[in-house]
């Protein structure tokens, strides 16, 4: 049974859809990526898997639960990272992890969390006195004080500085490894390459694109691109005769192909059986970053 479950997802404010019919399913053990433009719906979706939200329409379970007639019990097993504003800045981070720890029934013990979180130091700091990276990680910790199977953690990364975010990367795939799910929202295409097992893209309050990140690659056009300056005129029709290719160009005695990594082995055999050399060789993949940007639409 998979850990969380969204089935035609709908939601509207002031009669504007903002989730628009979302479906997926989150399985045990994974880190399950929502990624999608400002406003597409995220936030929204998520909150109704918390449920802090009420869906307009739709089903939502978490192991097996409705977050909002049974609030109680998911809040038992779904852990969620608190926003910002949600923290007294006079609290200490013993006080947060205890306050925090008594809210669950069966807590974990927080002084290993805090050890392993690198809170040990602070424990006697304010949170208004922390580092953008220690609250994230406090916050990491607050999620998982309940001793949760799955956690939700939404922009959990943004404003750090690269240092602090790689760090708390670490922590996420820690988590994974420890047993527990991961829901993470994020804005970040290198985060959701690097962290997710499988990504939806979320735009305009539908799923775009469910995949695994080199799966959304894959769907994207022309995935690799070789382009290069032959020493010697190749023969067009053995070019254009090259396996999986999608597009090609030949311009001021430049040749820029794309494909897939078929194309550019067959090209290096090409110019190895024709004894051509390829001056200026460059290769370059389509990134994740182009994939989103063909599966999400340009905001008018
Ligand atoms: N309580 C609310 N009342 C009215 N509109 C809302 C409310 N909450 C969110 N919205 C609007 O719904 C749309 C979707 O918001 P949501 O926060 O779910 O998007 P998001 O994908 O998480 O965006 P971002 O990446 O910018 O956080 C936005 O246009 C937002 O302004």
């Amino acid at each position: 049974m998979p850990v969380i479950e969204v089935t035609d997802l709908r939601k509207s404010y002031g009669g504007r859809p903002v989730v628009d019919g979302v479906s997926f399913a989150v399985e045990e053990g994974e880190i399950f990526g929502v990624l999608g433009p400002n406003g597409a719906g995220k936030t929204t979706t998520v909150e109704c898997v918390e449920g802090l939200r009420v869906p307009d329409a739709g089903r939502v379970r978490v192991t097996g639960l409705d977050p909002v007639a049974d609030h109680r019990r998911v809040a038992e097993v779904l852990g969620a990272q608190l926003q910002q504003s949600e923290l007294q800045a006079k609290l200490t981070v013993r006080e947060a992890l205890e306050l925090y720890a008594a809210f669950h029934p069966k807590p974990a013990d927080w002084r290993p969390l805090a050890e392993r979180l690198g809170l040990v130091p602070m424990l006697n700091t304010r949170f208004g006195k922390l580092s953008g990276g220690q609250k994230q990680r406090l916050f990491i910790a607050l999620a998982l004080v309940g001793d949760p199977r799955v956690v939700v953690l939404d922009e959990l990364t943004t404003g750090l500085d690269p240092r602090a975010r790689r760090e708390t990367w670490q922590l996420i795939e820690d988590i994974r490894a420890g047993g527990v799910t991961v829901l993470l929202v994020t804005h970040f295409m290198e985060e959701a390459q690097r962290l997710c097992d499988r990504i939806a893209v979320i735009d305009r309050g539908r799923v775009a694109a469910l995949d695994t990140p080199a799966g959304l690659i894959r769907r994207s056009a022309g995935a690799t691109v070789i382009s290069f300056t032959p020493s010697a005129p190749l023969d067009e029709a053995d070019l254009r005769a090259l396996p999986e290719l999608a597009s090609a160009e030949f311009k001021d005695g430049r040749v820029t192909l794309s494909g897939t990594d078929e194309t550019v082995n067959a090209v290096i055999t090409l110019l190895a059986r024709t004894r051509v050399t390829a001056h200026q060789l460059r290769v370059t993949d389509t990134t994740l970053d182009d994939a989103f940007l063909d599966l999400t639409e340009a905001s008018t």
